[in-house]
């Protein structure tokens, strides 16, 4: 019976409202699902199915939900805040969390000082009292901005945007943040004070713009509200839980705040007779549901932004802002993409390669060098992760790990492989390529020891889906296993070379399937490999020849070990079957084959 095989499209899930700007850039490749409405339930039983959630704040994106995510690669919020996803179990699933950093933060900027200006003028209590028939000038009488103090908790992107516009409207401004930049405030005519508690008490008007963390959560309770003078106005254009919510009810009740601009709630959207309920209710407070973000304009701006990177990680590139992952400038991501390809192929040639000759002396210890440009880049850090990829990934398949850039490091340290990472500024004149990786696994007897315990997840107790590699064990033609196994490469052109595997140097695309025999370099071998790859039907797409490397061989002879060795690497049409493989294998063909898919 044929089958056929129908390719599927990744699924993307959105399950609230994110603007069709960006979602146009997802239509050709993917499957896009726009699902409003769905409660965890629901959402849990489908979250398997898709490879990318796109969320605002109202997705809960808990731990449990991530558990069912089996396929999930990445969560985007398409906006700034990410206290509805729990980013830590995102990172030991290797999920990639993304935001946009600052699509939004003019439209939360601006309405902050809306929000100032309608606690100002009381615009909320004046519409709703014009609308019910009356006519109340003087008890609607209310303050201005100009000359009053703008105390500022967070002086990060919204709070130096807010701090710009209202040194428009001719506010004092002063802002409490242990980590700004004293340049950029100073530039924003801020003045910054050493704690809470005295910005505080200078405050006509303050307002928040810090993340919902440890430190920031409850920061204003009843002991602050009871500090700060009582024509004080108080606006959150941040996050609910900032502010005890019950607190700043009796104050605003007792007078001791004078009003308070809302646009954040502890449980959104509020329930019945909660406290932000109450708080929405009260006389004194302006209060949107959330708004913050809510323009035409930022909505354009995040779904774009957060669409490209959905884009960039389902094909398997790395994102601008990942939350869960460590920043990398678009210049230095630039020079680093070709290089983590040949990393992560070194790594995968090395565990498909080695592996079988004998399975448990998988090493954990490598080396990863570089020289040239690459030495002088500040982080490394996606090729570490694409090592960890390489070489766990012809092992780790059937249990179906996403090992990337967030999860790689932790994923490393479980299984015991120890990377040392080198850059070395030598001899790269004397190199054709302006940078070179060299990646050595070291054979120290410590390692193996080490190795030899009980860890069963290593990967020298791992089988390997997609390796065949078929050894004669004829005496003198197998390296010595206390030797390093070396592998070389560069990129040219944004492809990846090998340029040395083991002991023989010659140059080589590791890229699909690949036969890599290692010979007598001696008349007929090529042939005899070609006649029998032929016989099985398997076609040929190209040859490379490596000889020994010439220090290797002074040694070889000096050590008395074989010395006209070559390997012979032969790009094939379809994987070689191990019967094939055994068969190369004898006086007359080759000495050792392997077979490995790049
Ligand atoms: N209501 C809405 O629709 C929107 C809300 N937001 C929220 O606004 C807040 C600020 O966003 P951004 O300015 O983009 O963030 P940001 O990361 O650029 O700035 C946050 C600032 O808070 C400071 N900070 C951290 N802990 C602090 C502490 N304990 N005390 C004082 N300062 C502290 C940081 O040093 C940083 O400068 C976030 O909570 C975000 O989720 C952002 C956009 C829209
Ligand atoms: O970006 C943020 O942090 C926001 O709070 C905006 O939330 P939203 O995308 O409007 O649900």
């Amino acid at each position: 019976m044929a089958i056929l095989a129908v390719r599927t499209r990744p699924k993307i899930l959105i399950p609230e409202k994110v603007s069709a700007d960006g979602l146009a850039l997802l239509q050709d490749k993917f499957e896009v699902h726009e699902k409003k409405g769905l409660n965890p339930d629901e959402l849990s039983a489908i979250i398997g199915d898709y490879e990318a959630l796109i969320v605002r704040s109202e997705t809960q994106v808990t731990a449990e939900l991530l558990n069912e995510a089996k396929k999930l690669k990445v969560v985007a919020r398409a906006g700034v805040g990410v206290d509805n996803v729990d980013v830590q179990s995102a990172t030991i699933h290797g999920i990639i969390v993304v935001n946009s950093p600052s699509g939004n933060i003019n439209a939360a900027a601006e309405h902050t000082i809306a929000l100032l200006m309608a606690v100002a003028r009381n615009i909320g209590d004046a519409s709703q009292s014009i609308k019910n028939g009356k006519w109340e000038r003087s008890r609607l009488t209310g303050v201005e901005a100009k000359g009053k103090t703008l105390a500022i908790v967070g002086l990060g992107k919204v709070g130096l945007t807010v701090a710009r516009i209202a040194n428009g409207l001719g506010m004092r401004l002063i802002a409490y943040d242990p980590y700004a930049n004293p340049n950029l405030a100073a530039a924003a005519s801020v003045t910054l004070r050493s704690s809470l508690a005295e910005l505080l008490q200078e405050a006509d008007f303050l307002t928040l713009h810090t993340p919902l963390i440890a430190s920031t959560k409850g920061m204003i309770g009843k002991a602050e509200l009871a500090t700060m003078k009582p024509t004080a106005r108080i606006l959150n254009v941040a996050r609910g839980g900032m502010i005890d919510e019950g607190a700043l009810v009796e104050a605003l009740d007792a007078g001791t705040i004078a009003g308070a601009g809302i646009d954040v709630f502890t449980s959104e959207p509020p329930k019945p007779d909660s406290l932000a309920s109450r708080l929405i209710a009260h006389p004194k407070v302006v209060a949107t549901p959330h708004l913050g973000a809510s323009t035409k304009e930022a909505q354009e701006n995040v779904s774009i932004d957060v669409c490209e990177q959905v884009v960039l990680i389902l094909s398997g590139e790395l994102p601008r802002s990942a939350v869960n992952a460590p920043l990398i400038l678009p210049d230095e991501y630039r020079t680093l993409q070709p290089f983590v390809s040949l990393v992560e192929k070194m790594g995968s040639l090395y565990t498909q390669h080695y592996s079988s000759i004998n399975i448990k002396s998988f090493r954990t210890t490598f080396d990863l060098t570089y020289e040239g440009k690459l030495a002088n880049l500040n982080t490394t850090k996606p090729l570490f992760a694409a090592l960890v990829k390489g070489l766990l990934t012809p092992i780790t398949s059937s249990d179906g790990l996403n090992i990337n850039i967030v999860n790689a490091e932790l994923l490393a340290k479980e299984r015991g492989i120890l990377i040392n990472e080198q850059r070395s500024r030598e001899n790269v004149e004397e190199k054709p390529y302006s940078s070179f990786i060299t990646l050595r696994a070291r054979a120290s007897r410590s390692t193996s020891a080490a190795r030899a315990g009980s860890r069963a997840t290593s990967p020298a107790t791992s089988r390997s889906p997609n390796l065949s590699r078929v050894d004669t064990h004829q005496g003198t033609s197998q390296p010595p296993p206390e030797q390093d196994q070396i592998i070389q490469g560069f990129v040219s052109g944004n492809k990846p070379f090998i340029s040395r595997l083991d002991r023989f140097k010659g140059e080589f695309v590791p890229k699909g399937t690949l036969l890599i025999c290692r010979n007598f370099d001696s008349c007929g071998k090529i042939g005899f490999v070609g006649n029998l790859l032929g016989k099985a039907g398997v076609n040929i797409n190209f040859m490379n020849v490596a000889p020994l490397d010439l220090d290797e061989e002074v040694e070889a002879q000096v050590n008395g070990k074989e010395s006209n060795e070559a390997l012979m690497i032969l790009g094939v049409d379809r994987p070689v079957g191990e019967d094939v493989a055994k068969a190369l294998i004898g006086p007359e063909g080759v000495l050792e084959a392997s077979v490995v898919t790049l």
